[in-house]
């Protein structure tokens, strides 16, 4: 048996019940395999890969707080801290009913690697919480956001951990993070990425999620011969990294025809009018339903399909494994010829297969998703300076390490004979800065 099959077997028996945790794992050691072979005497004498799998700490912790009609509610928090190899522990929180380990532990596994090829010094780390902030009002948000920092204050800090926004996490629950840290610590620094601009935020942060995406997808394009102008796209989710995903690919040319929520997708022939969709769901924080309400061009569906509508590029950016077989199917069979994706591990495994055997072109979350801490890792940057950059400066630099991340994952695909596979890619180049690393730091 080989070393990588080996792992993978004692990942699935030392881990049950964690079967996103299984996926992110399977996927990324069976791309390894060529490397891992090739070093295989070296990665067995140091562990790499025993290490690798195994979250160095995970606090788990329970969150009591009292809603608005004064009863006690209990929440489950966790923050993972899987590797600080090449630097702090450095990922977001998720605030969402269906957060539990498995979910938090594939995040934080997908973490060290995506920190990695952004070439800033970030280890990986994920957290949060089964708290659903849909439907509480801010009271209770805070009430919630000051209780879970209550515990999480006591592993965290500027350079041992930096929690940033995922998946319910937003400006608004980082500021009453934020707030409490301060509260219970009395530092003002750098703890937490993704804060409001007045208080050492950085400007590009919101956006550079889906800004990020569509710099990738621009440069994976043109090195395929392909380009983005004129081109019919569709983008999952409605939330952050939807928004500047769709708001890019309008800037850089492309028509955006449809989005959705986990309620349902619209479709509107004329393009998104992005102005309204940051209204419905930045503002007054409304279904994506809404849309169809306000704009007579638009067709509101219940339920999934969107992959349904014909498109040239998909970039599935609301949450794991919302992309599978039939979906992809779909989409090959209507001509799409490229997807990248802004969500962490939204394709499923084999709906990833289906897409590379047909030829479609796809980048993979780690690489194309690593805009956002990208620039978290800029606002840590910023906050130790005590200065601000100017959103062209942070965009600019965004650009510069998309287009850093693309050449690595290029390069180092071409490497092992598998040019064109950014998934073998994104692998490689990430673990290899990773391994060297926990080498050279001795068995830690
Ligand atoms: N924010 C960031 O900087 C980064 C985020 N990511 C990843 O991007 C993805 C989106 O995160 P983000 O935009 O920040 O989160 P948000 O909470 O801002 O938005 C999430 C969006 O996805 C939708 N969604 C969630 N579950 C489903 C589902 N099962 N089917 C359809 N739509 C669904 C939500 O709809 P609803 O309102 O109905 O729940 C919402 O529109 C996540 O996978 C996250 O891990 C990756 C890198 C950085
Ligand atoms: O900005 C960060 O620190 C983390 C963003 C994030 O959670 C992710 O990349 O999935």
């Amino acid at each position: 048996m080989s070393y990588v099959e080996e792992i993978l077997e004692k990942v699935v028996a030392a881990n049950p019940n964690e079967p996103e945790f299984h996926q992110a794992v399977k996927e990324v050691l069976e791309s390894l395999k060529l490397v891992v072979d090739a070093n295989e005497e070296l990665y067995r004498k140091n562990g790499i890969l025993e290490r690798l799998v195994e979250p160095e700490r995970i606090i788990s912790f329970r969150v009591p707080w009292v809603d608005d009609n004064g009863n006690v509610q209990v929440n489950k928090g966790y923050r993972v801290q899987f590797n600080n190899a090449i630097g702090a522990y450095k990922g977001g929180l998720r605030f969402h009913p269906s957060v539990n380990q498995s979910i938090l532990k594939f995040l934080g596994f997908e973490q060290v690697l995506k920190n990695s090829l952004t070439g800033l010094p970030m280890g990986g780390g994920k957290g949060g919480s089964n708290f659903d902030p849909k439907g509480k009002s801010d009271r209770e948000v805070m009430a919630f956001c000051q209780s879970f920092m209550n515990e999480l204050y006591k592993h965290i800090g500027k350079d041992t951990d930096v929690p940033a926004g995922d998946i319910g996490v937003g400006a608004r629950e980082v500021g009453y993070l934020f707030g409490q840290y301060k509260r219970l610590t009395t530092l003002f620094e750098g703890v937490l990425t993704g804060k409001g601009i007045p208080f050492g935020g950085s400007l590009a942060r919101k956006e550079a999620t889906g800004y990020g995406l569509v710099y990738i997808l621009d440069d994976m394009l043109k090195a395929n011969n392909k380009e983005l102008a004129g081109k019919t796209v569709i983008v999952t989710g409605s939330g952050n990294v939807a928004i500047y995903a769709i708001e890019k690919a309008q800037q850089l040319g492309a028509k955006v025809v449809a989005l959705c929520d986990s309620n349902g997708y619209v479709y509107d022939e004329n393009g998104i009018q992005l102005d309204i969709v940051k209204d419905i769901k930045e503002v007054k924080r409304q279904r994506i339903s809404e849309y169809a309400n306000r704009v007579s061009s638009a067709k509101y569906t219940q339920g999934k399909g969107i992959w349904n509508i014909k498109c040239d590029i998909y970039l599935p950016c609301a949450t794991q494994n919302e992309l599978d077989l039939d979906g992809v199917k779909a989409l090959v069979a209507n001509g799409c010829f490229a997807v990248a994706e802004g969500a962490n591990m939204p394709t499923t495994l084999e709906a990833t297969k289906y897409l590379q055997e047909n030829g479609v072109l796809f980048m993979p979350g780690k690489a194309s998703n690593a805009g956002g801490v990208s620039v978290s890792g800029l606002e840590q940057s910023q906050n130790a300076m005590r200065l601000s950059w100017t959103f062209e400066e942070v965009d600019e630099k965004l650009k510069g390490i998309m287009n850093d991340i693309f050449t690595k994952v290029d390069d180092a695909a071409k490497r092992y004979g598998q040019e064109g596979n950014y998934v073998a890619g994104a692998n490689i180049a990430g673990f290899e800065k990773v391994a060297n690393a926990m080498i050279s730091q001795g068995i830690v």
